[in-house]
């Protein structure tokens, strides 16, 4: 659905050029909620926008269900765009106009008349659960509602794609799960793919079916969320990680530990698919699993659960018992201590 292929963005500065996006290739399928995520300078604001030519790339093809919109004249390009709602930090509503009149006013400019505009405000509203705050402003909504309003607004232009540029990111816990609850909703109800951009880990883990991890301007790793967790590969995605999981011990503890045998991270599928296998090593194998942590971690499509134990016994007893769980599809990674 959205194809961006050899994506390069350059700013010129007083200190020489920014590449902010360096030769990019994402692609995000129809339907899906795809997640970018990466530190803050990583470029994640810059590649969003390149999607829909808010930033217009210096090299590179940017595809939308087949068009390629780096090659559309203005007009055409404006058209397109109404296919493709944003929705962004701080909301940008119009302070000084009711609710009802932020939604209303860009549906009046695409053409539509006064009862066309009512029935769309009518129903936007009522899907983001605000119908009965037409006549507030802005001043008298919380944060979250004040995010409702901005995606009503996005919704009613009837978009394919929604852009969520940090969308919970200036919004408490609480409220940002509600807005994930919501735009989850609006994926599966309405049927829109959704691109959003984050630096929480939380967000990828709660709505997004694909992920990629973004790192001074270039994709480190692009994958399905389930794998992502599973078997992170880049360090970069194996820090946003730690940010997650309680699976950090102490270097003391760790190092202290393998002094007898070895520290391992086992991480599988399935919340209950580990007790089970370390029964079969210790039925197996001459060692003694302990568990020092676990930690379930449920994704949108599906759990992820980790355990950090350790193994005592003869080394080749350790590596068969390894190896016995890396066949049964449990992927094993040795803790290190520093
Ligand atoms: N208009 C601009 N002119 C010059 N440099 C820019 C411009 N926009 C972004 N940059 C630079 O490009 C790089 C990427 O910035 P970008 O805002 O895309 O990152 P980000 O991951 O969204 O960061 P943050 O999470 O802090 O917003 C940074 O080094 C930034 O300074």
């Amino acid at each position: 659905m959205i194809k961006l292929e050899n994506i390069t963005k350059v700013f010129p500065s007083k200190n020489g050029n920014v590449t902010a996006v360096n030769n990019v290739n994402l692609h995000v399928k129809k339907g899906e909620i795809h997640g970018v995520i990466g530190y803050s300078g990583a470029g994640k604001s810059t590649l969003i926008r390149l999607v829909n030519l808010l930033e217009k790339p210096n090299s590179g093809t940017v595809t939308i269900n087949g068009t390629e919109l780096t090659a559309l004249s203005n007009e055409n390009l404006r058209k397109m765009r109404q296919k493709i709602g944003m929705i962004f930090q701080h909301f940008n509503l119009m302070k000084t106009a009711t609710v009802y009149e932020n939604v209303a006013t860009p549906l009046r400019l695409l053409g539509l008349n006064k009862t066309e505009v009512k029935e769309r405000v009518e129903k936007y509203l009522k899907i983001v659960d605000l119908g009965d705050r037409e006549d507030s402003y802005p001043s008298q909504l919380s944060g979250g509602q004040k995010q409702r309003v901005a995606i009503a607004r996005a919704l009613s232009q009837e978009p394919e794609i929604l852009l969520s540029d940090e969308a919970t990111s200036a919004l408490d816990p609480e409220t940002t799960n509600s807005i994930l609850d919501l735009l989850l909703k609006i994926n599966k109800e309405l049927g829109i793919t959704i691109l959003l951009i984050t630096h929480e880990m939380s967000v990828i883990q709660k709505i997004c079916d694909d992920v990629s991890v973004l790192e001074n301007g270039e994709i480190v790793e692009q994958r399905s969320s389930i794998e992502l967790f599973t078997d992170p590969r880049h360090k970069t995605t194996k820090k946003f990680l730690d940010t997650i999981s309680q699976r950090k011990l102490s270097a003391s503890l760790i190092n202290q530990l393998k002094l007898n045998g070895t520290v391992t991270s086992l991480t599988f599928i399935g919340e209950s698919a580990g007790e089970p296998l370390l029964a079969q090593v210790i039925e197996k194998f001459k060692v003694k699993p302990n568990i020092l942590t676990a930690n379930i971690m449920e994704l949108k499509n599906g759990i992820v659960g980790n355990l950090i134990i350790h193994l005592v016994g003869e080394q080749d007893q350790i590596n068969a018992s390894l190896t016995f769980l890396n066949d049964q599809g449990v992927v094993t990674e040795e803790v290190e201590g520093e």
